[in-house]
Formats: structure tokens, C-alpha cells, sequence
């Protein structure tokens, strides 16, 4: 028996390929999901599989509900629960992307948001992307994982704020980014790390860099509309 779509698992077979074609992991240090909701599952990237070597049967499917792997001999990413918690939490995305990528895993170990200082952000992000604050001993003790998951979604909110800011980086770890479906997640996570190498080098050069609240609410509205949420955290 197949689980999840054909279309689903091409998809989720693609995004994991493109964390190595963008440069966002070393080893298999990286991997992304792809939600099928109607069967109340998800397909994930196997722990430990070398890019290279993935293929569609490797895809492991495990049950939304219960976490539980549904088919095959494979381990799903140590990740898993983390990627379950943001489906259980936000109906609206579709893919769930994490990686160790550079720049950003700077911000997270630095304990800082990634600053909104330019227009390349703004176009994804509806403000700074935030850094988690660090999981407790007995967050870590009992179930790291679902614990980092968990830790995400009460920085970010709600779906209509997950959908406005789709990154955080969890503290002294690294980023999640997520989409409406799997090779979107990937992207912002591409954009997540562009724009941390971008912040990071604009500071080195002027530590006193901003940019005008009416030139970031253009770019991000221009994007998402002009009604979309603007301005990260809610009020
Ligand atoms: O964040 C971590 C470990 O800190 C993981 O993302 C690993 O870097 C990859 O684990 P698998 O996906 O291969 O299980």
C-alpha cells in the first residue's frame, strides 16, 4: 500500500532534494514534510538518508493523529514531531522545512531575531523572524522534539500569523520555515537564510541600519495583500 499521493510524494521528494541544491545543510542535516490532511497523514524525509541516495519509497508516512509510522522499516527525522506539531496547530500549511542553515543558526545560537532591514524580507516576513526562547531541563528531559514544535507555535500564534510569518528559529538550534505545501516551506527556508547573511553583513557595515515602517508595509502588503496582518508579534 502507497501512502499519500503521487503528486504529494514528488513534492516532498523535491523539496528535501533542493536543502542541498540551496546550500541550507551539510550532511543530512536538514528535512522537510508534506501534509496529506484528508488521510490524516504526513510523508517525511527518513533519518539519517543521504540526499542523494532518497527516492519516493524511502518517504516515510506517519499518521497525524498519533505521530505513529505507518508503513516501512524506516525512521522517520528525529524531527517529526516537531513538523506534527505545526500541522496540529496550523490547518493551513501544507509543508514543513528544517534545517541547520549558517546564517541562521547564527541568529538562533545568538539568541536574536532576524531584523527586518530591507525589502527582500519584507516580501515574506511580516516583521523580524523570531528566535523561540530556549526549551526548560523538562522540555528538553521528556520530549525535545514536540517540545521545539510546541515552543514555535506559542511565538508565532495563530494560523493567520503562521501563514503572515512562516520562520522562527528555535534558540541555540536553528530554523523552521513552513508554506502551503511542501517545496514552499523549502523556499522560506531559503529566504529565511538569505536574509540572515543579508542582516548579518548590513550590521557589520552599519550597526544602526532600519528601515521606514511604510516601506516595509508596502512590500509585505504588495505581496499579501492589502488586507493581509502586518506587524510581527500580534497585537
Ligand atoms: O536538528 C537535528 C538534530 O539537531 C536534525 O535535523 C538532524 O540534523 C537531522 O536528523 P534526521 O532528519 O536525519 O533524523
Amino acid at each position: 500500500m502507497t501512502y499519500g499521493s503521487k503528486a504529494l510524494r514528488r513534492a516532498v521528494l523535491r523539496a528535501n532534494k533542493m536543502i542541498p541544491e540551496a546550500g541550507l545543510a551539510q550532511l543530512t542535516w536538514g528535512n522537510v514534510s508534506g501534509i496529506d490532511r484528508e488521510a490524516g497523514l504526513y510523508l517525511i524525509k527518513p533519518s539519517g538518508v543521504a540526499y542523494d541516495d532518497l527516492t519516493e519509497d524511502h518517504l516515510v508516512p506517519v499518521d497525524l493523529a498519533t505521530g505513529k509510522v505507518l508503513a516501512g522499516d524506516l525512521r522517520p527525522s528525529v524531527d517529526s514531531e516537531s513538523h506534527r506539531a505545526f500541522y496540529l496547530a496550523w490547518p493551513s500549511i501544507g509543508g514543513v522545512t528544517h534545517t541547520h542553515s549558517t546564517n541562521a543558526v547564527a541568529f538562533a545560537q545568538a539568541g536574536l531575531d532576524i531584523p527586518l532591514l530591507g525589502t527582500t524580507h519584507a516580501d515574506t516576513f511580516n516583521g523580524p523572524i523570531p528566535v523561540t526562547r530556549g526549551l526548560t531541563a523538562d522540555e528538553c528531559a521528556t520530549d525535545y522534539e514536540l517540545n521545539t514544535g510546541r515552543v514555535i507555535v506559542e511565538t508565532i500564534g495563530d494560523d493567520a500569523a503562521a501563514e503572515a510569518m512562516p520562520a522562527a528559529l528555535v534558540a541555540n538550534h536553528g530554523p523552521f520555515t513552513w508554506g502551503s505545501d511542501p517545496i514552499k516551506s523549502v523556499q522560506h527556508g531559503i529566504i529565511c537564510e538569505a536574509v540572515a547573511e543579508m542582516a548579518l553583513k548590513t550590521l557589520a557595515l552599519n550597526p544602526a541600519a532600519v528601515i521606514p515602517q511604510h516601506l516595509q508595509e508596502r512590500h509585505f502588503k504588495r505581496k499579501h495583500g492589502p488586507g493581509a496582518y502586518y506587524g510581527n508579534p500580534k497585537p
